[in-house]
């Protein structure tokens, strides 16, 4: 389903060829002012048509607010966002109507929904439905900022090259926001020129790169989650994997973890100027599915895009028959760089949902 949330809710709408795609937001506290500007600026780094690197569709991404605020202020009652859809190239998907794209959500979507659903761009499976949730997730980036919580994320890893990782430790807010202010969001700029150029020369051969995103979260008050079922991980989780593409998840050293002896792995806890920390953070800052205070720390992989360019075998799911499919379309050749803030407005929506319903010590103590 396309609604998530406990204290904090969204619905998502919409289809990519569709009049428009948007976002029902329940649960926001009244009184919260809006910095419009700071939200559109969010909104920009994930839009298309910004970069050689992205699909060159071209969309203006304005939400228009239809409830819920009053001037630049939350009332808190439900809050709807419309994005129209202004760019679309509907005809390069005339003939996938029953030819599944492998790798994309035709064929998967054609029996959910019983050949009801609008395949066009993908439809409802299009990356596109990130734009409403990278505007639900920045309002809730700033409803975190106010409680000195902040987010940011970096490409970490991208067609075989690596950027250097967030410290997990001594990580600031200044490191952690740095990327975020940049067009190919790496804290190594080297890194990312040679990222580049792997993203273009797969553009070039008619083919795609996939990557990993780290997000790092500083500020957020130990003691809130819960175990077993509703964590923090489990609530990241949930929402993480709600995005287009996303195939993997880990939290501190993720899998890592599993080489590593129980003296190798543990983060010993010490006192810094009274308050309980840890000296290292192979956690990630989760334990028992509850926050220690220490930073957050999770990384996303992301597959490569589907939609290629090269002659691939297929079915015509219709037809029931075997036949050769070159998709058309505009394509991301890698859709990590603009994945970068959506797993940051995922993250943001997961922890503000969290902090809105926290029951414990801490937890309760920073609620305003
Ligand atoms: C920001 C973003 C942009 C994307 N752009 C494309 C694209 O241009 N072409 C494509 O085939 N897939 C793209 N995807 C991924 C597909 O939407 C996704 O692979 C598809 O819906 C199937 O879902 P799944 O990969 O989660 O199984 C994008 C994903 C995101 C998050
Ligand atoms: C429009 C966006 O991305 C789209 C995501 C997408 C997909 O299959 O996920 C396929 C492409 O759609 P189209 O073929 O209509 O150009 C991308 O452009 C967006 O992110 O705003």
């Amino acid at each position: 389903m396309s609604t998530w949330g406990n204290d904090l809710k969204i619905s998502i709408f919409g289809e990519s060829h569709g009049p428009g795609i948007g976002v029902v937001i329940d649960g926001l506290p009244a009184g919260l002012p809006i910095d419009r500007e700071e939200l559109a600026a969010f909104m920009a780094r994930r839009a298309p048509g910004r970069d050689k690197a992205s699909t060159p569709r071209r969309e203006t991404d304005r939400p228009e607010l239809l409830s819920g605020v009053r001037g630049d202020v939350t009332t808190g009652t439900p809050l709807a966002a419309l994005i129209r859809n202004n760019d679309t190239h509907s005809s390069d998907y005339g003939e996938l109507a029953s030819a599944a794209r492998p790798g994309h959500a035709d064929y998967t979507g054609f029996l959910r929904y019983a050949g009801w659903g609008d395949v066009r761009g993908g439809g409802h499976f299009s990356g596109r439905l990130t734009a409403p949730l990278v505007f639900a997730g920045g309002l809730a980036k700033q409803l975190l900022a106010r409680e000195g919580v902040y987010v940011g994320a970096h490409i970490a890893r991208c067609a075989g090259v690596a950027d250097a990782p967030f410290d997990p430790v001594r990580l600031d807010r200044e490191t952690l926001l740095r990327p975020g202010a940049s067009a190919f969001p790496t804290l190594d700029a080297a890194a990312g020129e040679r990222m580049r150029e792997e993203i273009e020369a797969a553009r070039m051969s008619t083919d795609s790169v996939g990557g990993v995103v780290e997000c790092g979260v500083v500020g957020f008050p130990a003691g809130v989650g819960s175990p077993m079922f509703d964590g923090l991980e489990n609530r990241i989780a949930s929402i993480v994997f709600g995005i287009p593409a996303v195939k993997g998840l880990e939290f501190g050293d993720g899998f890592a973890a599993a080489e590593l002896r129980g003296s190798e792995h543990n983060d010993p806890f010490r006192l810094a100027d009274g308050k309980v920390v840890t000296e290292t953070n192979h956690a990630g800052g989760i334990l028992g599915g509850i926050s220690s205070g220490m930073p957050i720390l999770l990384r996303a992989a992301f597959k490569p895009t589907a939609s290629i360019a090269k002659p691939q075998r297929t079915v015509d799911f219709r037809e029931n028959a075997e036949r050769e499919l070159v998709v058309k379309g505009r394509h991301d050749p890698c859709v990590v760089v603009r994945a970068v803030p959506v797993v940051e407005a995922a993250v943001s929506l997961a922890l503000a949902d969290a902090l809105l319903g926290a029951k414990g010590y801490e937890g309760l103590q920073n609620r305003k």
